[in-house]
């Protein structure tokens, strides 16, 4: 696998303060990592590391096959774009001053301020944007140089509807294109939407990186089935120890896609008809939700 950005081994501590501990993980070219965890977990400490932004004690980086130092951060500048945190903009410098600025071609600037629909403030002074305004003039600014690698914190902080789907949109877009994604979000529902793998963290720790549907398959599953006789039905795969509940005229029967044939012929074999069947994987909240409980449970009995 072609991997763009090898994080191996990272430390960081403030102080003494131990903020990340041997992080390591692999980004492969082309797709949309979802760095997810609880507030200070060490996801932004991670992004700015790989930015350069901040030093740290222990651990390599590799961007595109080179080893990022202090010298050949700079010289990334291009191929990575970023916003982290709060934008780096201007105050008194309109929208279009900052494309200028950075020396953004007319025909990209006007892609991206189309694409997130800023036509309307981008002659205006940033000291006048509100603050959705201004995270999406520095996603614009991340975007627009056609960067490699692409690491957002929290893109979709502060943003309402229509520009949620407009940088949902305009990330897809990118990425079908072969920019690769680094993408922080609390916002799980939404960051789902857009990413391929993700990269779970907790106390400065990677608990695990998986791809997202290796993920959603991974653990706690849940078939949905409608019967004719549904109470039978449930009685029946309790009698066989399966976990079953009936509510709403619906069967939730907790069980992973191997056992699904078992649990049929119990019910065929009592001539239960099955009218309605439907397979729910675990979402990116619940699946996150539950590694984070697991990893928890092994911290304490450490
Ligand atoms: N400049 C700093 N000086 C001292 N401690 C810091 C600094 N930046 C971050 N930390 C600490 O490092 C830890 C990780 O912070 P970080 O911002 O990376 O977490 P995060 O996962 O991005 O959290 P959130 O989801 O709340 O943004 C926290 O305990 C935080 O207090």
């Amino acid at each position: 696998m072609n991997d763009i950005l090898v994080v191996s081994n990272l430390s960081k501590n403030f102080g003494k303060h131990k903020v990340l501990e041997n992080v390591s993980f692999k980004v492969p070219r082309g797709k949309v990592i979802g760095l997810v965890g609880p507030n200070g977990a060490g996801k932004s400490t991670i992004m700015k590391c790989i930015l350069g932004i901040y030093p740290y004690s222990q651990g390599d980086i590799w961007f595109e096959g080179r080893k990022m130092t202090a010298q050949t951060t700079g010289t990334m500048g291009k191929k990575i774009g970023a916003l982290v945190e709060s934008p780096a903009i201007y105050p008194f410098l309109t929208g279009m001053k900052h494309f200028k600025l950075y020396g953004i071609k007319p025909a990209d600037r006007q892609r991206v301020i189309h694409l997130l629909g800023m036509e309307n403030y981008i002659n205006q002074k940033v000291t006048q944007y509100s603050f959705g305004m201004k995270q999406k003039l520095g996603i614009a600014l991340a975007l627009v140089n056609n960067p490699d690698l692409v690491i957002l914190d929290e893109p979709m902080n502060g943003l309402d509807l229509m520009s949620t789907l407009a940088v949902r949109k305009i990330i897809l877009s990118q990425a079908a294109k072969g920019t690769t994604f680094i993408v922080s979000s609390h916002i799980l529902s939404e960051l789902e939407k857009i990413i391929t793998d993700v990269v779970l963290i907790d106390h400065g720790k990677i608990i695990l990186q998986k791809p997202l549907q290796a993920l959603r398959e991974a653990g706690h599953q849940c078939f949905t089935m409608v019967t004719n006789r549904n109470s039978d039905a449930r009685q029946l795969l309790g009698n066989h120890h399966f976990d079953v509940s009936l509510t709403n005229d619906q069967l939730q029967i907790q069980i992973s896609p191997n056992q699904l044939t078992n649990v049929l012929q119990i019910l065929l074999d009592d001539h239960i008809t099955i009218t309605n069947i439907s397979h729910q994987g675990m979402d990116l909240e619940t699946a996150t939700l539950q590694f984070l409980k697991q990893a928890e449970g092994v911290v304490n009995h450490a």
